[in-house]
């Protein structure tokens, strides 16, 4: 069996005039945790929710578990879990009605998914509002929901993004703890965020996305012995050029102050 999960050839997308992704090239192994970076409105969702099908017309190629999604049917979607940017949750619904819910569209077993999913709630502390409705949760009670509804069917590929937004410092631990042990199970992460110590840190590979192109493609080793830089925040700046932190700073609070 190949062990390649992910491979993307020559990808271009684009809204209307503006062309976003000019030509992507990336493949992903199992048991990989990539940390996909780039500047705000790089186009980093876009690829994802190309790679989810959620997203058409583009040129290129895009091949999941060796297989053109183009050509193949939903069912490669069944081994992906997303923790999307921004979630419509179903707020009238209850933790443990929206979490069969999207486990049934899984194709999950309604009891089995009902279990398991009051188990992980359990493991992260909220059991007492597994029948709660989600509209009176917390935005970090919210962000574990999403956590277990993408880990529910147990998927051999996960896409996230910015999955830490709300947890506290012992939950992002828990967290940070399960994706390399996820990893180690020969699982697939592909890991979008602007927290880069945190991507530093998880990531085996960092891809940055700049300009429609990826711009750097390697380990944080090998990232830093390309830039003499020492942190990915420092890495990132760099590549993306980007220098003026101070000015901009003082721009704000000077514009501010004058009113
Ligand atoms: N449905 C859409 N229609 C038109 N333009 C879009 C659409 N979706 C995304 N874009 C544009 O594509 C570009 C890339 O957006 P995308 O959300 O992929 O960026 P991103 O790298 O995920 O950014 P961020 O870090 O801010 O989340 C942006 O300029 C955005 O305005």
């Amino acid at each position: 069996m190949s062990s390649e999960v992910l491979s993307i050839t020559g990808l271009t997308k684009s809204y209307g005039s503006k062309e976003v992704l000019k030509g992507i090239d990336l493949k992903v192994d199992r048991g990989e945790i990539i940390g996909y970076i780039g500047p705000n409105g790089a186009g980093k969702s876009t690829t994802v929710k190309l790679m989810l099908g959620l997203e058409e017309g583009y040129s290129g190629k895009i091949e999941i578990f060796g297989e053109d999604i183009a050509k193949q049917g939903e069912s490669y979607k069944r081994r992906i879990g997303y923790i999307p940017e921004t979630s419509e949750m179903y707020d009238s619904l209850t933790a443990q009605e929206y979490l069969t819910f999207v486990a049934e569209l899984y194709g999950m077993d309604y009891d089995d998914a009902d279990r398991k999913a009051k188990q992980l709630f359990d493991v992260f502390g909220l059991a007492e509002v597994y029948q709660s409705r989600i509209s009176s949760f917390s935005k970090g009670m919210r962000q574990k929901t999403l956590i277990v509804s993408s880990f529910l069917h147990n998927p051999d590929l996960l896409f996230l993004d910015e999955p830490l937004t709300g947890l506290d410092a012992n939950s992002v631990m828990v967290f940070k703890e399960i994706l390399a042990m996820f990893a180690g199970e020969g699982k697939t992460i592909f890991y979008s965020s602007h927290i880069m110590d945190v991507v530093e840190k998880i990531s085996n590979r960092i891809v940055l996305l700049h300009g429609g192109h990826i711009v750097a493609n390697g380990s944080f080793e090998e990232l830093k012995s390309q830039s003499q830089e020492g942190s990915l925040e420092n890495i990132f700046n760099q590549m993306t050029g980007f220098h003026e932190h101070q000015d901009r700073a003082s721009e704000f609070v000077s514009i501010v102050k004058e009113g």
